[in-house]
């Protein structure tokens, strides 16, 4: 196999709880992470130099910064694929449809994406829980990507237990600002300490009971997503996903999540997904192991 052409999913955050913060500043989080049918594209054609090339460039991300890049580096550093005999290299090309910062995991889906293209593409044979290991290193979302199955997580994000949720139609709301996860998790006013809960208590307690520790810090610091929370609430009850910026709402049928797509005023981007247990990743490479 020389080339491969894979989605790379968008997430959502259905409850997040910040239980507490470690000595290196990174957060403790409870949360319950679903796949969305809606996400990037990623085009990959092997090389048969060590070069890694990504087009087209991603707006105010050097590429040596893009995350599909660092993956891709990463690989070859642990695999000592560059500069040996051994040589592997790769062209990308991204179709971007996620919003960047917005709270749907692009980046770190496109990184798991790359881990799992490349491992089957340069048949490195790394197990998914390796190629999770390594792409923690790039980002706390990297994980649940590569696992590929809807999941409750703690530690930074990284402990992940699958569950099977209900796969409501979401209707997701982008208020054209950019969050920097940063920014929320640096801010003094955040609620760092809900006491953590059991997997069994937060399924139980079901979608009226969750909610976002992130949202009070968010609606302060960007007001527009306050906005695009207040109007997605007049039709269904409205969170945010990760640090945001988007926004999201839960129907039943797929007609009434278009219904609120029309009503999406100018200046705001929305589109309708259903919710996956199983990464439409994992979903189009198969049985991973028939792969590896
Ligand atoms: C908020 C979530 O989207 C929930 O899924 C994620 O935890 C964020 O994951 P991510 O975007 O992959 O975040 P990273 O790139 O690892 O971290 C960005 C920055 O956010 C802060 N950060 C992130 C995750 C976490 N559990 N605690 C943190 O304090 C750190 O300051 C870090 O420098
Ligand atoms: N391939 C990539 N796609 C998107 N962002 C990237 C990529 N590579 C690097 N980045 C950087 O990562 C930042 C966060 O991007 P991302 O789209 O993952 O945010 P997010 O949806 O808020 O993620 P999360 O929910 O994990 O916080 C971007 O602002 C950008 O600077």
């Amino acid at each position: 196999m020389s080339e491969l052409t894979l989605p790379a999913p968008a997430k959502l955050n259905r409850l997040l709880h910040i239980t507490g913060r470690r000595a290196d500043g990174y957060h403790e989080l409870q949360t319950l992470f679903q796949f969305l049918e809606h996400g990037d594209i990623l085009h990959f054609q092997r090389r048969d130099d060590d070069r890694i090339r990504l087009t087209p460039a991603l707006d105010g991300v050097a590429e040596r910064d893009n995350l599909i890049v660092r993956a891709a580096r990463l690989l070859q550093d642990e695999t000592g694929c560059r500069h040996g005999g051994d040589r592997r290299g790769i062209d990308i090309t991204l179709d971007k449809r996620l919003p960047l910062g917005g709270g749907l995991g692009g980046g770190s889906s496109n990184a798991a994406t790359t881990l799992l293209a490349l491992n089957c593409l340069w048949q490195l044979g790394l197990s998914l829980d390796h190629l999770a290991a390594l792409g923690l290193r790039l980002g706390a979302d990297v994980p649940v990507f590569v696992q590929g199955h809807a999941a409750w997580a703690e530690g930074i994000g990284e402990r992940l237990t699958p569950v099977a949720l209900d796969s409501p139609w979401f209707v997701v709301v982008h208020p054209n600002v950019t969050v920097a996860t940063a920014s929320v998790f640096g801010a003094a006013q955040l609620t760092r300490d809900t006491p953590p809960i059991s997997m069994a208590r937060a399924l139980q307690e079901g979608f009226d009971a969750w909610r976002n520790d992130c949202e009070p810090t968010v609606r302060r610091l960007y007001p527009a997503v306050a906005e695009a929370l207040d109007w997605l609430s007049e039709f269904a009850p409205a969170r945010l996903t990760g640090t945001g910026a988007c926004v999201f709402c839960q129907v039943a049928h797929e007609h009434e999540a278009s219904r609120i797509l029309q009503r999406v005023g100018e200046g705001w981007q929305a589109f309708k997904a259903r919710g996956c247990n199983v990464s439409p990743l994992h979903q189009a490479l198969g049985p991973y192991d028939q792969l590896a």
